[in-house]
């Protein structure tokens, strides 16, 4: 079978790359153990406190609705979306709506059939078990799981050579809920197995607003209504990142206002030492547009390549810097490689590069 598990861009450093490349494969690569403890206690508990993604909400409860109604089980559902943006929030919210358990597993640490074994069987008649990181499950693991989903059964293999048998074992009948960041890089027999596929993206900033102001009240802190809007503003459309900041100005509050209220001048001075510019870019963000102008001349740039003169893995780079950056305009990804656009040197407040050829094609 094909696997799509190779960069998208042509890179001479493949081989060194590989440590780098595994040091991102870990799903505690780049996330704060703060952020993770913070991530539990304001994650919404019910479908009715999830913000936004109205669509997405919308037809999640008309699917839950209805598969109540028949008693039957939930069809298998694929979240995908950059990081911080709600997939375990929903994945966790679900069973909860529909009264079944769950279990939680992550693609990178079932390194074989036997690490899934014991979440399958442990699955009980309708239960939840939350794959997260599924696009990164070994390909052993990813085809003992496609019967299990499919047919709700597992083939174990038993004893070696001519003694060697498969016996066959029947589960209980239980939902997967994938989460990925790359929808791109699930196998095409993985992703035609889930029945639901929703993608979601940044939000909007009324919702963070609302997510902020109510996150607020959760941590006993008071923030104003423009405060508010400008964590919201400056949080790359993204609940993790606003509620990082609502965290880090509470501290500034506390300590600058008498009543530990969180007002503009908190907040922006805040923002200012937590060196987050006016469009949510963080430093690790401006280094980035700098490096691809800097020593790619504003590119066109491999990822690896740009990977490399950062020191940060390039899995990193492509799940958690570049998305934003994209959706913003200031790079492009080309068939060439990565290009800062004019809107990412101005932001620098850099003189443009040139401007690409005539028929140069972006991919996104
Ligand atoms: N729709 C939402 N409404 C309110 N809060 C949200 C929403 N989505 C996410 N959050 C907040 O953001 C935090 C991070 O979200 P979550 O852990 O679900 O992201 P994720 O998509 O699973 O990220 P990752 O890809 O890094 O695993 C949650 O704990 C929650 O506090
Ligand atoms: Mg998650």
């Amino acid at each position: 079978m094909a696997r799509e598990r190779v960069f998208r861009d042509d890179d001479d450093h493949a081989d060194e790359n590989e440590d780098i490349r595994q040091a991102g494969n870990s799903p505690l690569y780049n996330y704060n153990p703060d952020d993770r403890e913070l991530d539990e206690e304001l994650r919404p508990q019910r479908l009715e406190d999830v913000i936004g993604q109205r669509q997405v909400v919308d037809r999640l409860k008309i699917v839950l609705e209805a598969t109540k109604k028949r008693k039957d089980v939930l069809g298998h559902l694929l979240l995908d979306g950059p990081p911080g943006i709600g997939k375990t929030t929903l994945a966790t919210v679900i069973p909860r709506e529909m009264g079944v358990d769950l279990q939680m597993a992550a693609g990178p640490v079932l390194d074989a059939p036997k690490d899934l074994l014991p979440y399958l069987t442990n699955a009980t008649e309708g239960s939840v078990l939350f794959i997260d990181e599924i696009h990164r499950l070994r390909p052993a693991v990813e085809e003992f799981l496609y019967p299990a989903m499919e047919d709700f059964r597992v083939d174990i293999a038993l004893g070696e050579g001519l003694n060697a048998r498969t016996i066959n074992m029947p589960l209980k009948r239980f939902t997967v809920i994938g989460a990925t960041t790359r929808a791109g890089m699930l196998t095409a027999p993985m992703r035609d197995r889930f029945v639901y596929r929703e993608h979601l993206d940044f939000y909007e900033a009324e919702d963070l607003v609302e997510i902020v102001s109510r996150n607020a009240r959760k941590l006993r802190t008071t923030i104003t209504p423009e405060a508010a809007s400008e964590v919201a503003r400056r949080s790359q459309g993204t609940p993790r990142k606003a509620n990082n900041i609502l965290r880090r100005t509470r501290d500034f509050a506390t300590l600058r206002h008498p009543q530990g209220e969180i007002t503009t001048e908190i907040a922006a001075h805040a923002l200012k030492i937590l060196e987050i510019d006016g469009l949510g870019l963080e430093k690790q963000d401006r280094r980035y547009l700098q490096t691809v102008i800097d020593i790619f001349s504003g590119g066109p740039a491999g990822l690896n390549a740009i990977a490399h003169s950062m020191s940060i893995p390039p899995d990193t780079l492509e799940d958690d810097i570049e998305p934003f950056l994209l959706r913003a305009g200031l790079v492009q990804r080309t068939p060439r490689g990565r290009v800062i656009t004019r809107n990412g040197y101005l932001h620098l407040g850099l003189k443009p590069g040139p401007e690409l050829p005539p028929g140069f094609r972006g991919l996104s």
